[in-house]
């Protein structure tokens, strides 16, 4: 499959500071590509240089099979961007703001319309494309702004955190609209710190962390590999109980108010725990991509 990025030893340092510490990754074309990462683990540095936002500090970067910084204008035709904040024009109503973004792609009035109606039927929006922005929900507005970066019909998506301050109800709206997407075949690069959105859509994913990349793969099979298949989580552990973990063959990580076991060698650790310590709230459950984050780092992704 023929690669839409391919980042090597990327660096954005801000003076002696390495926000982006040489990381390398490739994103093929047609995937959905993660940055999964605490607030500060470098992805929007990362990203700002994939879309040509901010110059390298070190590194190469090919997109599209080309250096970026060769090709920039013509890169910049084919990539869609969603920034974090809302950036839209709030003197304009809805559907002009669609209009007056595609001027700047050169789309003729009469294509850009088609495609700016297509994209508000698309996000659920063409019943306001009069209204004004200030009129709009937080989800409206970042559907909107959703709907803004596909307007050049980009062959490649950059979302920065596309669903951050929003509700779950809208977060949702947004994941299948993406998941769409994802099915006509776009390729998609996002950053996100909810590890639901990242294992919902990514097809492979970077775990970033202090400028660098700790892990990278599928989300399912980082997670088998780091943490296996299930966890045992206890709230507020009481001393007995971590006394007794100790003595056990087993790995936990004790965060103080959250204790929890990892590579549990059958049922009967847990059992044991729901009937000897009742009272310390002991909970099954399936490992996910905060536990591979957790057994890297010894810190929780959302501090
Ligand atoms: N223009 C800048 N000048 C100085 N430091 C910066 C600048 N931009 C980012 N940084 C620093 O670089 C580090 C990485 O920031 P970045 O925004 O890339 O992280 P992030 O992973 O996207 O976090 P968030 O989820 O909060 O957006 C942070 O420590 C940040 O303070």
């Amino acid at each position: 499959m023929p690669t839409v990025i391919e980042a090597e030893n990327l660096r954005k340092s801000f003076g002696e500071f390495a926000a982006v510490d040489g990381i390398s990754f490739q994103v093929r074309r047609g995937e959905c590509f993660g940055l999964l990462g605490p607030n500060g683990a470098g992805k929007t540095s990362t990203i700002r240089m994939l879309y040509g936002y901010s110059p390298l500090s070190g590194g190469g970067l090919k997109v599209f099979g080309r250096d970026l910084a060769g090709h920039l204008r013509e890169a910049k035709q084919r990539i869609g961007v969603c920034q974090q904040e809302d950036n839209l024009d709030p003197d304009l109503p809805v559907l002009e703001n669609l209009l007056v973004f595609a001027r700047y792609f050169d789309i003729p009035r009469a294509r850009a319309e088609a495609e700016a109606w297509s994209l508000l039927k698309f996000f659920a929006l063409d019943g306001r494309a009069k209204s004004s922005i200030q009129e709009l929900s937080g989800g409206m507005k970042r559907r909107l702004v959703l709907a803004r970066s596909l307007i050049n019909r980009p062959e490649l998506l950059i979302l920065d955190e596309p669903t951050t301050g929003l509700d779950p109800q809208s977060r949702h709206q947004v994941w299948q609209r993406l998941e769409e997407l994802k099915e006509r075949g776009l390729t998609i690069l996002l950053t996100s710190h909810y590890l639901e959105e990242a294992s919902r859509l990514c097809d492979r994913l970077i775990i970033m962390d202090r400028g660098k990349i700790l892990v990278q793969g599928q989300p399912a099979e980082l997670v088998r590999r780091y943490v296996g298949r299930e966890v045992i989580e206890v709230v507020a552990p009481s001393a007995e109980l971590r006394g007794y973990l100790q003595g056990q063959p087993v790995e936990f990580e004790d965060l103080g108010r959250r204790l929890l076991v990892y590579n549990l060698p059958g049922d009967e650790l847990f059992i044991h725990l729901t009937r000897d310590f009742r009272q310390d709230g002991c909970t099954l459950r399936l490992a996910n991509l905060e536990d591979v984050f957790l057994r890297l780092t010894g810190r929780e992704l959302r501090e």
